[in-house]
This record gives structure tokens, C-alpha cells and sequence, in this order.
């Protein structure tokens, strides 16, 4: 993020330059027809429901939820065209970085690593991650990386202690070899490897680390002879019989210390510190945010950088913290191992330490949602803040994705959650606050984001209510005998054609494309439902939905059906009932509409939309009858859920049929 400060003017040359892209106009003269477009529909629903005496209650009440779903889907798109009306795209030229700033005028680097549970994020992940930054293409003695322990695992921390003595080799290795893969795993795991005595020893070396990290973590403890160095020794005695990952004190351990510790080649290494906030049953632990604020006060998150001083106030109005020391502009001129500043640390990462501060609401990272990057991100911007997204053909950032459907389900229904959080959020909301704050098309397109989970609403909708009344032969979208059925083609073909086509102008494939149309629906269907329903609980103080953290081990199995393309599913979760029941009754009511058809039913031209809807999803639906009835493998669709979702199924077509035959 920058306060708004364009680069340096020349003569330096540019680190990044934008063009419009030039789909602009033809965006701007869609959406004028779209919007006409979408105008008509909502007079043709608010027609329908002015004519109720003329009609009984139950097409009343269709009417008026095909209203609300319309009116959502409407919202959505208006939403999206936030990006749609200025896109630009940038490049950057990094070559260019020694030719504005000298070297040594680099600004220092702090990366932090979170972890929170070493059987769900394997340290030697964590360790790649650690090794892989402190070989960046970057001054090392700039370069300090915290470890966030939220687990409170000494098992991370012995990796870090393991990791570190390896990073005085691999570091060097990294600079002579000029090599660009700085992750050992994923370098040593490539094909294009020239194999010297030097790749060979190092290769050893971390194949002996890893062995001996992955011994000592499925044995979930450290015996004695594992621990060496003293300094060490003293950290890991923290770890008592009271010691547990919910109530513990502070660790915080100084594994390498710039300015002493030095790699094989001479060279200073950078800063590895272990930080392991205090927790308490008693003390509200604010998950990633409340970590990350323990850290003092900058931050680098999935894929950005931030500068030290958006934490602090907007550019123009500084929000100071309680503490001197926390200050942005700080320059702490002791050692790192010093006892004043370990003190200090150790107070920071206490769990009560921001009670009665500013921390979490003005400065550093802010608390009340589940997704504070999001909410952190939006209110700096709200503040003045600009950000710049750059997205150079070699990826700045790798990282993980969950590969079952489970974990990708489970991690959408969190984050619906922390986004409802910021939507309803009586004062920092997107749509009043956004726009107020950073104009209206910024508070649209945060809005399209809060307001994701309501996608649920029309997807559900559309997924069983025109298909429960085709299967009573009772048509609610218009016929193809009637104008307005040219207006739901164009609404519909408009909608996903512009979406397929943004995608592939970006360089997605069709397939991609596809793809990714079907997991929407799966979203709607599942975890934006729960998502909702899970924040109205919490909202009503029923319920309390903490962070549930994406694993990202990696099952052999698993991973290979991942990569032949194959859904996973495999537990018996009430997240695939609604998936399974759409996946039927669309089913049978493209079975029935298709019949009625080749018989030349009388219903004039009213099958023709809901059965193409229905065999639209039922193409969607594809890999789950497959998981249904084809499978036998672990990921298959568990027999439970099938057996629960027929007979919910059954249960809402008899209903439908005493409702639509009343
Ligand atoms: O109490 C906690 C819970 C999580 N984490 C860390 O937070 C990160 C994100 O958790 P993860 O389960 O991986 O969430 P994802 O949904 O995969 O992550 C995305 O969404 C999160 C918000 O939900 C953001 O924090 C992440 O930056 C973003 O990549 C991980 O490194 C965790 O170790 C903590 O430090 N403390």
C-alpha cells in the first residue's frame, strides 16, 4: 500500500506502468443495455405482484421470491461492474528496482509466516516457505522473517532450529547457483537439475533435515538428543505439563540474529525469530488478526506488502500507538537479544496486551470479522490508503489450495462468515462507510465481496423452484410464445457470456471456465447456505463459529485424484445434502420435462426455460452422480448423505405437489 505518492518522476525509470484495457467502452455500452434490461424484469415482477387479486396467494408468494431473487441477482451484477468499468493492466519491471534505489538503501524487510497447528500445516511446509524468504533476491541482513506459532508447538520450533543451521547452506548455495526455485522442496522435486558434488551434498543435507523434522513430529515429541545448543534448550523448557495450546505463556525465541550469525560463505544471515503469543481461556485470542498484532506493527500477507505506517492512521491523520517503541518510524538501535527489547516483546505478545489500546479497532490489524485481511485491507483503504495489484508473469507468491471438496467447502463457509461480518457491520460496512469513504464503484466492488454468501439465495431458487413446478407441470418462467422470454435469454446468456469471456481474456481456458461456473453453483449451494445461517446464529448469540484452519496436508490419494480432475468427497457431510437434492431433482425433472416434450405436451412453450435450466445443472452436476452411483473409491459420495438427500428430495416433491395441486 502507498500513501498515494505516485513513483519517483524521471529521470528513473518506472517500476510499473497500467493501460486501459480496450474492452472499456464496450463494458460501459453493455452495461447500459443490461441495466435496461434488468429494469424491465423488475417491472415485470413488480406487474405480477400488483395483479394479485387476480391470482391466489401461492403465485403471489412465487412471484415475490422470484423478486428477491432477482433483486440479488441484480445487486451482484450492478456490483461487478465495479471492475468492469475501468479495468486496466499493469506491468512491472523489478530489472529496473538497482536503478532507482541503491542497494543500501534498501528499506528493511520484516515477512511474517503464520502457523497454527502442526498436523494440519506440516512444519516442513512452514520451513519451505521460511528458507524460501530468506533466500529472496534481496539484501539478507534487510531481510527478517517472524514465525507466528498460534499452535504454540515446539515441534515448529525445533524445525526452525533445524531449519536454521540448513539456511547457512542453502542460502549461499542459492546466491552461486543463481538458482530461482529458493523453496528446497520444490527445487529439489524439479526435472531440470544439473547435478554437481555441491547439489549433491546439499540435496543430502536437506533430505537428512526433513527425515529428522517428520521423525520428531510423528512422534509428537522432542527427546533429549535432538536438542544441542543451549540457548535452545532454555526455549523449549517453556513447554510444561501445563502447557497447552490454548493456555500458555509467551515464547519468543531469537533463532537467528542478524547481526552475529553468519552463513557458510561469510555472509550475514537474516533475523529468524519464533513468536509464540501468550493465551489464556480467559482472553479473547482474535485468531490470525490478534497473532499478527503481537508481531508488532507491519505485516506481509498472502500475496502483498504493506508499508509499516498504514497501521498507524491514514496518510494525512496519524493514529499513534500507546507505546513509543511501536511507533512506525522506531528505529530500535539495541540488539535483538537484548534483555529491554526481548522484555518488550515478551509484553507485546501477551494476550491482554492491547486490552484498553487502540490495537485491533484503529491501529494494526482489525478484529470483528474471520476474514481480517479482507476487513484490514478495506478499512486502510477507507482511511486514504491506495494499494497497487501487480501480477508479473512469474508468480510473486505461491502458496496452498485446499484439493478436497471438504476443506475448500469448509474454508468458503468461514470466510462467507468473516464477510457477512463486514456487510452487517453497523459502522465500518461496505455499502454506506466503502462508499461514503472511497466513493461508490470502490464501495461496489467490496460490496460484491461482503455480499458473496447471498449468492445462495437465487442459486437455491433457481436450483429447485422452477424444476419442483415443471414436475407439476406448472411453468413460472415465461414461455417462448411470450417477448419476455426473450428477455431471460438475454439476461442469462449476457451474464454468463460476459463472465466466460472476462475469464478468457485473462488467459482461462474454456474448460477453466467451466470449472469454475460449476463451483459457483456448488458454493451456492452449500457453503454460502451455511455460511449464512452459521453468521445469523452467531449474530443472535447462538452460536459461536471460530476459525476452522484449512489443512494443507497432503494425502497421497487424495492428490492424485486432485489431479486427474476428480471431486473429493468422502465424509458424511451435511454440507452435500442440498448439492445431492438439487443434483436429483433437477434430474428427474429434465426426465420429465424431456418426456412431456416428445410426447408434445400442451403446455405451449412453458418447459422450454426450466428444462434447459434443469439440464443445465444436471451437466453440473455430472461428477456427483458419478460420486453417487460410479465410484468406489475413498472420495466417493458417502452412502449416508445419499440415503438423507433422496429422502429430503422425496420429502419437498410431495410437498411441492400438495402445494402447486391445492
Ligand atoms: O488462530 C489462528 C488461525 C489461523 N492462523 C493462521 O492464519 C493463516 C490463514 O489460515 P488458513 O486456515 O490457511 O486460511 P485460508 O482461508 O486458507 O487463508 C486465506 O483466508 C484467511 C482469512 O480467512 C487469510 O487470513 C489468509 O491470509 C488467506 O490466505 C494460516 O497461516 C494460519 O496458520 C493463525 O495464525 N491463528
Amino acid at each position: 500500500m502507498e500513501g498515494g505518492k505516485g513513483l519517483r518522476a524521471a529521470p528513473f525509470p518506472p517500476l510499473h506502468t497500467f493501460e486501459p484495457l480496450r474492452r472499456t467502452a464496450l463494458n460501459r455500452i453493455f452495461a447500459a443495455f443490461y441495466t435496461c434490461a434488468i429494469i424491465v424484469l423488475l417491472y415485470r415482477h413488480a406487474q405480477a405482484l400488483l395483479n394479485y387479486s387476480t391470482t391466489s396467494l401461492l403465485y403471489f408468494s412465487i412471484n415475490f421470491s422470484l423478486l428477491i431473487s432477482d433483486l440479488v441477482l441484480a445487486f451482484m451484477w450492478a456490483a461487478a461492474q465495479a471492475y468492469r468499468v475501468r479495468p486496466i493492466r499493469r506491468k512491472e519491471f523489478p530489472e529496473n528496482l538497482k536503478r532507482v534505489i541503491k542497494e543500501e538503501d534498501y528499506p528493511g524487510l520484516d515477512v511474517f509466516i503464520c502457523t497454527a497447528d502442526p498436523f494440519k500445516e506440516p512444519p516442513m511446509n512452514v520451513v519451505n516457505t521460511a528458507l524460501s524468504l530468506m533466500a529472496y533476491d534481496y539484501p539478507p541482513e534487510k531481510i527478517s522473517v517472524y514465525v507466528s506459532d498460534d499452535g504454540g508447538s515446539a515441534l515448529t520450533l525445533f524445525a526452525f532450529t533445524e531449519a536454521a543451521k540448513f539456511a547457512s547452506y542453502w542460502l549461499p548455495f542459492c546466491r552461486e547457483q543463481n538458482i530461482m526455485e529458493r523453496s528446497p522442496e520444490v527445487y529439489f522435486a524439479s526435472n531440470n537439475l544439473s547435478w554437481s558434488p555441491e547439489f549433491e551434498k546439499i540435496k543430502m543435507m536437506y533430505e537428512n533435515m526433513k527425515a529428522k523434522v517428520e521423525h520428531v513430529v510423528d512422534k509428537g515429541e522432542i527427546s533429549d538428543e535432538y536438542i544441542i545448543d543451549n540457548p535452545h534448550r532454555e526455549a523449549f523448557k517453556k513447554w510444561t505439563k501445563d502447557f497447552t495450546r490454548t493456555d500458555h505463556p509467551a515464547v519468543i525465541q531469537v533463532i537467528l540474529d542478524r547481526s552475529e550469525d553468519k552463513d557458510v560463505s561469510g555472509n550475514y544471515l537474516p533475523n529468524l525469530i519464533y513468536v509464540s503469543r501468550e493465551k489464556s481461556k480467559t482472553s479473547p485470542h482474535h485468531f490470525k488478526a490478534g497473532a499478527l498484532n503481537a508481531l508488532g506493527p507491519n505485516y506481509v500477507g498472502s500475496g502483498c506488502f504493506f508499508q509499516r505506517r498504514v497501521f498507524f492512521g491514514g496518510p494525512s491523520e496519524m493514529v499513534p500507538p500507546e507505546f513509543d517503541e511501536l511507533n512506525s518510524n522506531n528505529v530500535v538501535d539495541k540488539p535483538i537479544k537484548s534483555e529491554e527489547i526481548l522484555e518488550f516483546a515478551h509484553h507485546v505478545a501477551g494476550c491482554n496486551y492491547e486490552n484498553q489500546t487502540k490495537w485491533g479497532y484503529l491501529n494494526g490489524f482489525r478484529y470483528g470479522s474471520l476474514v481480517e485481511d479482507y476487513y484490514t485491507g478495506f478499512r486502510l483503504q477507507c482511511e486514504g490508503w491506495k494499494s497497487l495489484f501487480c501480477n508479473p508473469k512469474r508468480a510473486a507468491f505461491l502458496g496452498d489450495n485446499p484439493i478436497t471438496i471438504i476443506d475448500l467447502l469448509g474454508q468458503c463457509k468461514r470466510w462467507c462468515i468473516g464477510l457477512l461480518e463486514v456487510a452487517f457491520s453497523s459502522k465500518y460496512n461496505t455499502l454506506i462507510y466503502g462508499s461514503r469513504s472511497m466513493g461508490i464503484f470502490m464501495g461496489l466492488a467490496y460490496s460484491h465481496y461482503a455480499f458473496w454468501p447471498l449468492w445462495c439465495i437465487p442459486v437455491i431458487h433457481y436450483s429447485f423452484l422452477p424444476q419442483l413446478a415443471l414436475l407439476n407441470k406448472v411453468s413460472i418462467l415465461p414461455k417462448t410464445s411470450e417477448p419476455w422470454f426473450f428477455l431471460y435469454v438475454f439476461l442469462f446468456l449476457g451474464a454468463y457470456g460476459q463472465d466466460c469471456l472476462d475469464f478468457v481474456l485473462d488467459g482461462g481456458s474454456i474448460k477453466r471456465w467451466w470449472n469454475a461456473q460449476r463451483m459457483w453453483m456448488i458454493r451456492g449451494l452449500t457453503c454460502y447456505v451455511f455460511g449464512s445461517v452459521e453468521y445469523l446464529l452467531k449474530s443472535l448469540g447462538i452460536s459461536t463459529h471460530g476459525f476452522t484452519l484449512t489443512s494443507k496436508v497432503q494425502d497421497d490419494e487424495q492428490s492424485k485424484r486432485y489431479w486427474q480432475g476428480t471431486f473429493e468427497f468422502g465424509v458424511p457431510s451435511p454440507l452435500f445434502v442440498p448439492l445431492t437434492m438439487a443434483a436429483i431433482i433437477n434430474l428427474f425433472s429434465f426426465l420429465y420435462g424431456l418426456k412431456e416434450f416428445l410426447v408434445g405436451s400442451n403446455m405451449d412453450g412453458g418447459l422450454f426455460l426450466p428444462m434447459v435450466l434443469s439440464g443445465l445443472i444436471v451437466l453440473n452436476c455430472l461428477p456427483i452422480y458419478g460420486a453417487i452411483a460410479l465410484r468406489n473409491d475413498k472420495g466417493k459420495m458417502p452412502t449416508q448423505v445419499t440415503v438423507i438427500a433422496t429422502f429430503l428430495s422425496a420429502a419437498l416433491s410431495s410437498f411441492a405437489y400438495l402445494i402447486f395441486n391445492q
